[in-house]
């Protein structure tokens, strides 16, 4: 049994975590930690999470329970999540990040920590967002620059980051296949006299509203007809999902930093 710690342990991802690793064959829930102070501390993870009592009490700081996990699962905010970082390389501990918003110089962190640590990170865990990734390189490589490219994604009204991590990771992918270097090539939103569209750009549209759990779409429109890949995720479930099949994956594997389309063997080529 490969036992796991959920930290944010009683956010929006970090309860159905909780239950995603109750629910596994081959994981146990080995510890659980929330924000230093919360009213949850000493309360039972499993009760917290609306699985049943699970025997594992909610504390308020990883160092509690360092000795109590294999792998951590992080989707919590960049700053805490490099924190835990350097807690499990020092603990020799392995992680699943899912946090997004990371800046440049934090995801470099990750980069490093990989070099000592077993290490998955990844804006999205599901399986269909994994093979969206995968299709528009196809479909990047095949409509070439003739196509214009707008990414557009809407998430729930608690969400703190924009784009959400997801979208850029598409425009990422797209950019690659066109031998374009996004930093340089992403329009973030557009207002006034904008001018033309320059063709080498992709656009990014952010929508912000009441419940909605991920929806990411990227429109290649061309003169005369248009292609767009959607994906839906109408359950964080299948964010878990994914989550645990990564800390499965990374119980006996080498230092390295990963990502999902490692754990799910889909890098292109790959198959
Ligand atoms: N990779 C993927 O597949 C996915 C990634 N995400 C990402 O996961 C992250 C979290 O999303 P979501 O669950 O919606 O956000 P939430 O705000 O609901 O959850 C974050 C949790 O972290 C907790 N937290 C903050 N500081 C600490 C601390 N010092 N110690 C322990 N816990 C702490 C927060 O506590 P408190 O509420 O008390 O502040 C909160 O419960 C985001 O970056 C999001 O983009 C989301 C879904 C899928
Ligand atoms: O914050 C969320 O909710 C989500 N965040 C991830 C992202 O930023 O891409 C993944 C998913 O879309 C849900």
């Amino acid at each position: 049994m490969v036992r796991v710690a959920v930290i944010g342990a009683a956010g929006r991802m970090g309860k159905v975590l909780v239950e995603a690793v109750t629910a596994a064959d081959d994981l146990e829930l080995g510890a659980a930690v929330v924000e230093p102070g919360s009213s949850l501390i000493g309360a039972d993870a499993g009760e917290m999470a609306g699985v049943g009592r699970l025997g594992v009490s909610i504390v308020g700081q990883l160092s509690e329970v360092i000795a109590d996990f294999d792998v951590l699962i992080d989707f919590t905010a960049p700053e805490l999540t490099l924190e835990n970082v350097a807690a499990c390389e020092v603990a020799g501990k392995a992680m699943v990040v899912g946090t997004t918003g990371l800046n440049d110089a934090q995801k470099a962190r990750l980069v490093e920590a990989g070099k000592s640590m077993p290490l998955v990170f990844a804006p999205n865990m599901s399986v269909g967002v994994n093979l969206v990734l995968n299709l528009l390189k196809t479909a990047a490589a095949v409509l070439g620059d003739d196509f214009d490219i707008e990414v557009i994604e809407a998430h729930h009204r608690f969400k703190k980051d924009a784009p959400s991590g997801t979208a850029l990771a598409m425009g990422e992918a797209v950019a690659d296949a066109l031998g374009r270097d996004l930093k340089t090539c992403a329009v973030y939103g557009r207002e006034g006299m904008t001018g033309e569209r320059d063709p080498k750009t992709i656009g990014f549209e952010t929508i912000r509203a009441g419940d909605v759990v991920g929806d990411h779409t990227v429109l290649f429109a061309g003169m005369g007809e248009r292609v767009e890949i959607t994906h839906k995720a109408s359950s964080r479930m299948t964010f878990a999902k994914g989550a645990v099949r990564a800390a499965a994956w990374l119980a006996d594997r080498e230092n390295g930093l990963y990502d999902m389309q490692d754990v799910l063997g889909f890098k292109l080529g790959d198959h």
